[in-house]
């Protein structure tokens, strides 16, 4: 049976997921941080890749090289546009990710990648420029489980960026530009990156705030990655 690889940014992403299954930190990882553990008769490969895109792609590109897993599970907390109808602590799950900050400025506004011409991924003749699929399948199974928990989780793309959005007026621009529902900074490049190794993606995050004018005392990052960690045990024990 091939093995679960997840990944978050930072260890309180994935601290209880370590605990609960009693997972064992790698010797040989070198520079990065890798847990070895089990749920049930699957192995379950748990990756710190650090904040931001290129950490997310150095270290998924590095544990891809070696291992071909079932699925990459990306998870962690974001903030949640509000127009999303999301709040702090509940889940989201993506139906693709969206380079959010990846273009051209020009003297008319900003323009994504696609105006450039020249696309991240080219796979089966296919050009991907700013957005990135993930596993329709997988974002259903987790609609489907959250549901028969009785948790509601909210399905919508995903955008990545670089600069997190502390304004309000740019969480609402970045809303209306793309329609995502959420906003994070490793997204995108995992899914961008499990799609050239062909690897199912699945990303599942909690809400630890709203895109709006930055206040840290109304982030709530605990209950968010708890919220997320809770919810992919459940979902690694039904694969
Ligand atoms: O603005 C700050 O001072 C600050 C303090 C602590 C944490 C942050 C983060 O932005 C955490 C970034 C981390 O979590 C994800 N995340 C969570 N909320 C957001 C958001 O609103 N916009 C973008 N990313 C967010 C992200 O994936 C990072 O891994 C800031």
């Amino acid at each position: 049976m091939k093995p679960v690889f997840v990944t978050a940014s930072t260890i309180q992403e994935l601290s209880m997921l370590v605990r609960v299954i009693g997972a064992r930190q790698r010797a040989d990882a070198g520079l990065r941080e890798v847990y070895d553990g089990r749920i049930g008769k699957r192995d379950i490969i748990i990756a710190v890749t650090g904040m931001g895109k290129v950490n997310a792609a150095s270290a998924i590109t590095a544990l891809l090289e070696h291992v071909s897993p079932q699925i990459l599970i990306n998870t962690g907390c974001c903030g949640a546009y509000r127009g999303s109808s999301l709040t702090p602590g509940d889940l989201a799950v993506a139906t693709a990710e969206i380079f959010a900050d990846e273009g051209v400025l020009t003297s008319t506004g900003w323009r994504p990648l696609d105006f450039i011409g020249i696309p991240f991924v080219v796979r089966n003749g296919k050009s991907f420029f700013n957005e990135f699929p993930l596993s329709v399948q997988a974002a259903e199974k987790a609609v489907h489980l959250a549901a028969a928990l009785g948790l509601s989780i909210k399905r919508g793309k995903f955008l990545t960026v670089s600069t997190c959005s502390g304004t309000t007026g740019r969480g609402d621009e970045l809303y209306r530009r793309f329609g995502g529902i959420c906003e994070n900074m490793e997204g995108a490049a995992a899914a961008q990156i499990a799609l050239r190794y062909g690897v199912d993606c699945l990303e599942i995050r909690g809400i630890s705030n709203m895109v709006e004018d930055r206040d840290l005392s109304r982030w709530d990052i605990p209950r968010a990655v708890e919220a997320a960690q809770r919810f992919l045990l459940k979902y690694i024990e039904e694969l």
